[in-house]
């Protein structure tokens, strides 16, 4: 199946909301007026668009005067065009940048959110383009997370920096750039806990890690990437705010689009935090996550 196929599968569910929603306020012939343009706002916040995308659509769509009406396939493709317009300026995938090497990578993110499998996926990713990785176990507060980091690890044929559970997460980070930078990796991919239970420990402890990375390399971490889970909806949006404030966010990887009906909150997270979005998850498989591409986003979306 080619990406763009496994994008339409994965999106199913919201594609499903969304695109039967348009169809149905579609209006044939007769004019679009205001009562029905409404409808159409309605349906792009229920799609969690976001209100400031929904608006933005439908003022464009009252802008064109559609007197004569405006059918399906022509409601879909502005919905399209106008999320195609949001997506395309934050659509940036993760480039290996940093001179010298690592290029280190910080990932972060709630519990269970894909944060691990992000991880897996892009370090297959990057050996695939010839690029030598290295992962960091760094969420050491949970002994299954360095567990399954390592069988990752051994599965992709890369190595891993990993201590004992409890051990000081910013001494492994310190020891995973020095290895590193010994070996000549050239990207590092470092794992954090994701307890926001404890919003200020967390802190502390991605602050203290930063610190301790950047005594080896001032420009590290080159990105921190937040992953969210798609199906946790409108929460995502909450989950940016948090780890915007305690981590420094500098990108997005969004999971689960695949077993979501709510894939429109990337919209509404591109329109109100303009962050870099790097990726899309849409299976399981190690092949289901790809760079981020914004009209095949957009025309998926809607079903087209
Ligand atoms: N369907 C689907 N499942 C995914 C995707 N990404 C990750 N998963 C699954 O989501 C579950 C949680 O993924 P992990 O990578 O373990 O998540 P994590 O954030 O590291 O979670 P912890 O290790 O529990 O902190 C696993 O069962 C993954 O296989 C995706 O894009 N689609």
């Amino acid at each position: 199946m080619s990406w763009l196929d496994r994008l339409k599968t994965g999106l199913t569910r919201s594609t499903a909301k969304l695109g039967d929603s348009l169809a149905g306020l579609a209006t044939g012939n007769v004019p679009l007026d205001d009562a029905r343009l409404d409808e159409i706002e309605e349906a792009l916040i229920g799609a969690d668009l976001g209100p400031a995308v929904a608006g933005r659509i439908r003022a464009r769509l009252a802008d064109a005067k559609f007197a004569r009406g405006i059918d399906a396939p022509g409601l879909k493709a502005a919905v399209a065009a106008e999320v195609t317009a949001v997506m395309a300026a934050v659509a940036k995938p993760l480039a290996v940048t940093a001179f010298p090497r690592p290029h280190v990578i910080l990932v972060v993110g709630v519990n269970g959110s894909g944060k691990t499998t992000t991880i897996a996926k892009l370090a297959r990713r990057f050996t695939e383009q010839d690029y030598t990785v290295m992962l960091a176990a760094g969420d050491t507060f949970r002994a299954a997370a360095i567990a399954q980091l390592k069988i990752w690890a051994e599965r992709i044929g890369v190595p891993v920096v990993s201590g004992e559970q409890g051990a000081d997460a910013p001494g492994l980070a310190f020891e995973a750039v020095k290895a590193a930078r010994e070996a000549g990796t050239d990207v590092l991919i470092i794992d954090t806990a994701g307890r926001l239970q404890n919003k200020a420990g967390l802190m502390d402890e991605l602050a203290k890690m930063r610190r301790v990375i950047q005594k080896l390399s001032p420009a590290a971490p080159h990105d921190t990437v937040l992953v969210l889970d798609a199906t946790t909806g409108q929460n995502a949006l909450n989950q940016i705010e948090v780890f915007r404030d305690v981590a420094k966010i500098t990108g997005l990887v969004m999971t689960k689009l695949d077993g979501s009906a709510r894939g429109g909150v990337l919209v509404a997270a591109a329109e109100k935090f303009n962050l870099p979005i790097h990726a899309i998850g849409v299976g399981e498989g190690m092949d289901d996550l790809r760079p981020f591409e914004a009209a095949d986003f957009g025309a998926a979306l809607v079903g087209n």
